[in-house]
């Protein structure tokens, strides 16, 4: 039964500030449904499947995470029978981006075929397919699904790791995305130190601050003043977000060498956040680029809302691979998808999963040229980033201690903490370049400012071992 069907009275509402508006969100379930070559079998009622979901909150007025459709719901509407996923190979959706020979082609690309392998498990199958090929469009049987036993371990486990790159580039994004958030205004100096810790921690990649309006985001009104600190640090790439053409002339005039520009997968955070519609964001963010290439300064571009937004609630991924397309065709060097409000799952059925979004995008932009930017409030950034690895993507953003969340996400948490993503890297033997100690030390000391405990389950596991040791 195909959830369209199943859902025949499915409604999303939008609030208009004066009254509630019906339209009805049957192609959005049907756009997710095709990214999946499942059959769906609903076990919960229409009635309890219904969605609510708000449009345009006031600017001044933070968006609201409940506004999210709760997860329980969400987990209500999508129950599927054990043996429901099997391939279907006429209707494979986005799956189809994967076919064609598409390969983990980051660094440490999937070169070899699983086809003896896929021989055994998938007979249908006309193309080789890689592990996660197998993966979004099988169930049960498939790699990730199959129970393992002694014997097979070491061969799964050569599979499950094959994608995972040897190095992984760290854009710490805590100095912006962090301290944006704040309830009170940090002090330039003790950003500006921050910045300095980071640095000396050996990441690679600061993102600094913002040259967006101070009306907006008072918190990074001292764009200016902290370029002008940090112009002396050398090894390191400290970009700045520009969300217009005027802010990339002050970020250019105060001394920054890249950039990023912000535009969002949901027109409704779209117009929260940076006023705009997502189109006419394009075309700012066109002239930014433009600007940009004329003087060799490199454009990142961020999509934010990649799977939820705290208006729209489930965001399709044609539009996360969209936008993405349209900043890559644009010239940004690098996209990174941004789960805003950190609601992701790694799965790869039902909404809200990672797995989807990401071939979605991925059909459309290089991998190599991907990053994710995982928020925390669900405790899901880990496995979403585990499951990003798997799939060949290389740049993970995060925030020293877990800072952050953005202003116009009300309700969303902090980024995945840098400490707990550099501890996973680390066990996974994944290069980072990272000094643990010097990263701890950062963390420990703007958390401290800050006067509360660290974001990052690592940092705190490590700071009660030490003092156990101590004592
Ligand atoms: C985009 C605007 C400026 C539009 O804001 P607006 O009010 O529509 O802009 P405007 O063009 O009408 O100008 C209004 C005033 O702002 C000034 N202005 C205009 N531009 C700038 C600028 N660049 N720098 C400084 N000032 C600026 C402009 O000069 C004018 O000043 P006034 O005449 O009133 O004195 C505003 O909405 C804004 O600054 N938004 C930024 C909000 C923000 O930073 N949000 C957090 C970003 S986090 C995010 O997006 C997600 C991400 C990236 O982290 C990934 C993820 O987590 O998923």
């Amino acid at each position: 039964m195909e959830l369209a069907q199943a859902l025949p009275g499915h409604i999303c509402s939008s609030w208009n500030g004066y009254g509630m508006k019906e339209a009805r969100v049957v192609d959005k379930f049907s756009a997710a449904l095709s990214s999946y070559s499942c059959k769906l079998f609903l076990l919960a009622t229409p009635v309890t499947a219904a969605i609510t979901c708000t449009t345009m909150s006031s600017l001044e007025e933070p968006l609201g995470l409940d506004k999210l459709p709760a997860l329980s719901n969400i987990d209500q509407v999508y129950r599927f029978s054990s043996g429901a996923c099997r391939p279907v190979p006429e209707d494979m959706g986005m799956g189809n981006c994967w076919i064609e020979g598409r390969s983990c082609s980051s660094s440490n690309s999937c070169k070899e075929d699983f086809g003896e392998y896929e021989k055994d498990h998938v007979t249908w199958r006309r193309h080789k397919r890689n592990l996660f090929q197998r993966t979004s469009s099988l169930g049960r049987g498939s790699v990730a699904c199959r129970n393992m036993t002694e014997n097979d371990t070491g061969e799964s486990k050569y599979k499950l790791f094959k994608c995972v790159p040897k190095y992984v580039k760290i854009v710490e994004v805590g100095p912006r995305d962090g301290l944006q958030n704040e309830k009170t205004v940090v002090p330039t100096s003790v950003k500006v130190k921050l910045i300095h810790k980071l640095v000396a921690s050996g990441l690679a990649v600061v993102e600094a601050t913002s040259f967006v309006s101070p009306k907006w985001v008072p918190q990074l009104a001292d764009a200016k003043d902290v370029m002008e600190a940090i112009q002396n640090l050398e090894g390191v790439r400290l970009p700045v977000l520009t969300p217009n053409l005027k802010g990339f002339e002050a970020a250019v005039a105060a001394g920054a060498k890249e950039v990023a520009v912000f535009a969002s997968a949901s027109e409704s955070f779209s117009k929260s956040n940076i006023n705009c519609s997502i189109e006419e964001s394009l075309v700012r963010y066109l002239a930014v680029t433009s600007a940009a290439k004329k003087l060799s300064i490199p454009v990142r571009g961020y999509v934010s809302c990649v799977v939820g937004c705290p208006v729209e609630g489930y965001i399709s991924p044609s539009k996360v691979a969209y936008v993405a397309k349209e900043l890559h065709n644009m010239g940004c060097f690098e996209i990174s998808l941004g789960d805003t409000v950190g609601v992701a799952t790694p799965g790869y059925v039902g909404i809200g999963t990672v797995l989807p979004m990401l071939d979605a995008v991925m059909a459309v932009v290089p991998v190599e040229k991907l990053a994710v930017h995982f928020h925390d409030t669900y405790g899901q950034s880990l496995p979403n980033i585990l499951l990003s690895l798997q799939m060949g993507i290389s740049t993970v953003d995060s925030s020293v201690s877990g800072l952050g969340g953005c202003p116009y996400a009300k309700g969303a948490s902090g980024n995945v903490a840098t400490e707990d993503v550099v501890y996973m890297l680390n066990g996974l033997g994944v290069k980072t370049n990272v000094d643990m100690g010097k990263l701890l030390s950062a963390g420990e000391y703007i958390s401290q400012f800050l006067g509360r405990p660290s974001g990052s389950k690592t940092a705190i596991a490590i700071s009660r071992r030490d003092s156990r040791e101590c004592s």
